[in-house]
């Protein structure tokens, strides 16, 4: 994501006005503790309403739409050749190339590949994908990549498979190359890699801005994995930061990323295969089954942050997307943050800058400040409240009770009582009046702007950005449950508004609430399976 997403001056706006970021130093929430031990989450507790984000992505390219200016935009899932127009020649070559270059990336990936469930389970922080050619690099010079690439991926272009006859003229030195060849092309377990041919589509997993998800059923190696398609655009620019970020994608082996298994051009998107996590994203987890138990949220900061310090440290980028939608769990009890980097330019970057993205943006990055990885960090800390209350945590800037948690806890139950305390709870008929001022309420908010969340908050983006960088950061505070006193302290280190006094994800790791957690892997795999009914 590039320059500062608040400079809005041709849009709408009226932000770059904003006041310079109030020092915060608030003082530590006072809650009681409390937390159980077991964390299967409570059935339909709150309302099922759509996901996070703001209406502006409507005018967001879905993946079922041309690129402007790519060719041969069928809208084929897996068809397509390139089928050059006589206008826009140089973006036609620069979409060719981005093929191309995909195809060759693919090619080259070295990454094991395992089902699901175990893949992650055997990473180590270690293994990075060797046998990688720069993604700039000029793909000439190495015209082994053609001849397998043009069998391999029926939708290659014509150009590459001009090369390929080229590279492989049948005789006895090409037959040797050949044989070095396929066994580069093969995975540190003798696997092949992934194709897109050996995939089956099974079902739809969920789409996003830029993009959709879908569960494939990998013939070849009899399991299932998640095959994300990512319409692009092919300005040269764009391009080579793809193919970077493609490449980070391929040599990340982490148990706290989602695993990468392949990339190849599909049409005019790039596929992208990834680890299936099962039990979906915690996004999809909360507005399923309701807000996530406290000390089960404290081993997703855990597996966030080591996944932040993971690319950090031994990628040196920044995720710059964290958010309930981009952390997955699966049945293992495993957590893993996915989409980074990639968001920044594999996706439209103006428009994912405001749609989603940006109601986790902390208040420097609105301001245009250099981003760093404490940025991530607040952006953490925003999910960590939205996971454990159950609802988006930004509220009217005034506290107005029309816009607070209490209003959320009309759904926690999905039934609404008659009052009359003489008859037992479950006695009590639904008061049909009550559903009638829910039903008004909520027209209500609905005239007065944009919805921002699950709770039915409304606010326009430009309150929203205004609020975040001007107002009191949020809290873990719910008048209906209370929190571990050293949770609301956690939440309070990540959301310092100035960035020099938020802790750093190593400091986090250490404190209280993550290092002495009791929570074990066999408890997450319990919840994770009672996310999916299975329990
Ligand atoms: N590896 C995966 N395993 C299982 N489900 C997945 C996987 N990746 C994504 N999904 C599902 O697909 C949905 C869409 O994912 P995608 O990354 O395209 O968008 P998003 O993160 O939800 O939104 P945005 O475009 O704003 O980042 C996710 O919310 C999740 O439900």
């Amino acid at each position: 994501m590039s320059g500062n997403p608040l400079d809005l001056s041709s849009r709408s706006g009226t932000i770059a006005s904003s006041k310079p970021i109030p020092s915060l130093n608030s003082p530590t929430t006072s809650t009681a503790g409390s937390s159980s031990s077991t964390f299967g989450t409570p059935k339909s507790s709150i309302s099922r309403k759509k996901p996070l984000g703001l209406d502006i992505s409507k005018s967001i390219l879905k993946p079922t739409r041309a690129a402007p200016g790519l060719p041969g935009s069928s809208n084929s899932a897996n068809g397509g050749g390139l089928t050059p127009r006589n206008n826009g020649d140089s973006i036609i070559s620069e979409a060719e190339k981005l093929r191309e270059e995909i195809a060759n990336l693919q090619l080259n990936s070295s990454k094991s590949t395992n089902s699901s469930s175990s893949a992650s389970a055997s990473a180590s922080a270690s293994g990075n994908g060797g046998g990688l050619s720069l993604p700039d690099s000029p793909i000439t010079n190495n015209s082994s990549h053609y001849s397998d690439s043009s069998t391999s991926n029926s939708h290659l272009t014509s150009s590459s498979s001009r090369k390929k006859d080229k590279s492989s003229d049948g005789n006895s030195s090409t037959t040797t190359k050949e044989k070095k060849k396929s066994s580069k092309h093969k995975d540190k377990d003798g696997l092949e890699l992934v194709k897109d041919e050996d995939l089956e589509i099974l079902s739809d997993l969920g789409a996003g801005n830029g993009g959709t998800v879908t569960k494939v059923w990998n013939k070849k190696r009899n399991c299932v994995m998640a095959r994300k398609l990512i319409l692009v655009d092919a300005k040269p620019s764009v391009r080579k930061q793809i193919l970077r970020e493609l490449q980070i994608m391929n040599d990340c082996n982490s148990p706290y990323i989602v695993g990468y298994y392949g990339c190849f051009p599909v049409d005019v998107h790039v596929g992208i295969v990834i680890e299936l996590m099962d039990a979906g994203s915690l996004n999809d987890i909360y507005r399923q089954n309701g807000p996530v138990h406290i000390e089960v949220v404290g081993k997703i900061a855990e597996a966030v942050l080591h996944g932040l310090i993971y690319l950090y440290d031994v990628h040196r980028i920044i995720h710059r997307d964290i958010k309930p939608s981009n952390i997955l769990a699966n049945t293992n009890g495993e957590i893993k943050i996915c989409d980074f980097g990639v968001s920044g330019e594999l996706i439209n970057s103006i428009a994912n800058t405001f749609v989603g993205t940006s109601t986790y943006m902390s208040p420097e990055r609105i301001q245009g400040a250099p981003y760093t990885i404490k940025s991530d960090v607040w952006s953490l800390g925003i999910s960590l409240i939205e996971l454990a209350l159950g609802r988006f945590p930004f509220t009217d800037s005034q506290g107005n009770e029309e816009f607070s948690e209490d209003d959320d806890d009309d759904d926690d139950d999905g039934v609404q009582h008659d009052p009359d305390a003489t008859l037992p709870l479950n006695t009590q008929k639904p008061n049909l009046n009550i559903e009638k001022d829910k039903k008004e309420k909520k027209e209500k908010r609905k005239s007065k702007g944009v919805s921002l969340a699950g709770g039915g908050h409304t606010m326009s983006i430009l309150d929203l950005l205004q609020h975040i960088v001007n107002e009191p950061a949020p809290k873990l505070y719910s008048k209906k449950r209370s929190f571990p006193q050293n949770s609301v302290v956690f939440i309070e280190d990540c959301l310092y508004k100035d960035p020099n006094q938020r802790k750093s994800p190593q400091d986090l790791l250490a404190t209280d609430w993550i290092a002495n957690s009791k929570v074990t892997q066999d408890d997450l795999k319990a919840w994770a399976l009672s996310t999916i009914g299975k329990d």
